[in-house]
């Protein structure tokens, strides 16, 4: 929840608030992210499906392939606006230009530090040059949004003559900018309601001190009616606030919509694969813990009412919820887990399932589907057949072509088969999809490798979750060799589903 004092800074419904993405300009500012043109415009048309006004495509002055990659955007003909990042110089405004986008950000120093620190310049010679600019954006036809730079350390007199000579040189909005992540809710209300008395205001908050949102929040209840944000947080240092959480946060607190908030999840999946930075678990909406349940008591909890121990359901912002099995795993979450890989078991078996779930857990392990399957066959004295099993593996990685060749056990019958592919983990799994055919047919959900131990030695643990029809499995195998690994956690999980084919589906959900 922000922080609220006042009634005032509570925020309507019926206000029209709309959000920016700086994804492809302040988030791949983060230290190790850099986007190929095509990223850009995958993440652009991501974007625009989720319904952001405004992309920021990038920086302009940056060099040649950047400007490439703006004007790859700027040709997508996007409802979105697609603006660019300029320092304040004409020269930036002209390679904007170049790109063909439809507005510019023209950033300017606001603080003393930065105006005489960084820039070298006084307040009045700031004031000038900045309506210079305005006027000269403006006189190309540009949406023009002037940012004031280090606002949340600025006089806010000054900040209030920055703002008002943006607005009467031309400019569309002016930005107040938390640059450092510094301050607090009390103080952007306060500096925000005194811009937004001026003209519309926009609002650029960083979360080095975790209050990105409240922030953002209090922009928006001072009079902000653009937020600029970053798919997943990403950006400088702690990074800029998050899109998915500014969105869910004015829709559920405040029942504000900004964007189609299904789309918040294949979206930070996009941006995580072309980024590289993966999604941290317990990240709010995004995260993989934030739908899923561990403990007893929430387990059985939520199996009684969805919303006993969630604020909104998993689909509103794209995602299912799932049920995890560890340390404090109680019955209700071991026999749900159960009914969904169709496994039957009565109220003894499931209390001593529960039991070595718990026990497992004990160990510092994350129990999979595997291992509660396999403690299930143990407790209950079903045994099976395995389906597929996994006799023999080579792998080589060493030529021009990596290739694999595999030897499996397949209904009791050995079957050999080789494949090709972009290393020796690649390789290996077309072997066995090649040896499997149709039986292989099942798509890889996720596949995540820890190293267990460090150096070069380091057992890995590869987990892979595959699915088919309305199943999914999680396999986890730790091995010194992570080929081996892989495929022995891809084998084991397409046993389990060929096994689970002949059992019936748990029942549906009313
Ligand atoms: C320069 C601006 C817009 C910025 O990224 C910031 O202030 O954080």
């Amino acid at each position: 929840m922000p922080v609220t004092h006042s009634p005032e800074q509570t925020i309507a419904s019926d206000r029209t608030v709309r959000l920016l993405d700086t994804t492809l300009r302040d988030g791949e500012q983060a230290p190790g992210v850099s986007l190929s043109p095509d990223e850009k415009v995958e993440i652009a048309r991501s974007l625009e499906r989720a319904g952001v006004s405004v992309i920021e495509a990038g920086s302009a002055c940056t060099g040649a392939g950047e400007r490439q990659a703006i004007s790859r955007v700027t040709d997508l003909d996007l409802d979105a606006r697609v603006t660019s990042f300029c320092r304040g110089m004409k020269g930036d405004i002209d390679l904007a230009l170049e790109c063909d986008v439809d507005g510019v950000h023209i950033v300017v120093p606001s603080s003393d530090r930065h105006i005489e620190g960084k820039v070298g310049t006084s307040r009045e010679d700031n004031l000038e040059r900045t309506a210079e600019l305005v006027a000269y954006a403006k006189d190309h036809d540009l949406w023009v949004e002037v940012i004031g730079e280090d606002g949340s350390r600025a006089d806010i007199d000054y900040l209030e003559e920055l703002a008002e000579t943006s607005l009467e040189a031309g400019a569309d909005r002016f930005c107040f900018a938390d640059t450092v992540g510094h301050t607090g809710p009390e103080h952007t209300h306060e500096a925000v309601s005194r811009l937004a008395e001026i003209g519309p205001v926009s609002a650029h908050t960083h979360d080095d001190l975790g209050l990105g949102v409240t922030n953002a929040l209090a922009a928006v209840s001072a009079g902000a009616d653009l937020v600029h944000c970053t798919v997943d947080g990403l950006g400088e240092r702690a990074g800029n606030v998050a899109l998915e959480e500014v969105a869910i946060a004015l829709s559920h607190v405040y029942d504000l919509e900004t964007l189609d908030l299904e789309e918040l999840y294949e979206l930070a999946q996009t941006v995580s694969r072309a980024t590289g930075v993966q999604l941290p678990p317990n990240k709010a909406v995004i995260g993989e813990n934030a739908f899923t349940h561990e403990s007893g008591i929430h387990t059985d909890g939520t199996l009684k009412d969805d919303k006993m121990y969630e604020p909104y359901a998993p689909e509103t912002v794209g995602r299912e919820r799932r049920l995890a099995l560890g340390k404090h795993t109680g019955r209700a979450g071991v026999k749900a887990t159960l009914e969904e890989h169709g496994v039957e078991a009565d109220d003894d078996e499931i209390a001593a399932i529960a039991d070595r779930v718990t026990e497992l857990g004990d160990r510092g392990r994350r129990v999979t589907d595997a291992d509660l399957l396999a403690i299930a066959e143990d407790v209950t004295g079903e045994d099976r057949d395995r389906v597929v099993d996994l006799l023999d593996l080579t792998a080589t990685s060493g030529g021009a072509v990596p290739t694999a060749s595999i030897r499996l056990a397949v209904d009791g019958e050995e079957r050999v088969a080789s494949g090709t592919g972009s290393g020796p983990v690649d390789a290996a799994v077309s072997a066995v999809r090649e040896a499997l055919g149709a039986m292989a047919d099942a798509e890889l959900e996720s596949y995540h490798v820890d190293a267990v131990t460090g150096g070069t030695d380091a057992v890995v643990t590869v987990e892979v979750t595959m699915g088919r029809n309305d199943r999914s499995v999680t396999v986890a195998r730790s091995e010194a060799d992570i080929t081996r690994a892989s495929v022995t956690a891809m084998v084991d999980a397409l046993d389990r589903l060929l096994a689970a084919d002949q059992q019936p589906l748990a029942p549906a959900d009313d």
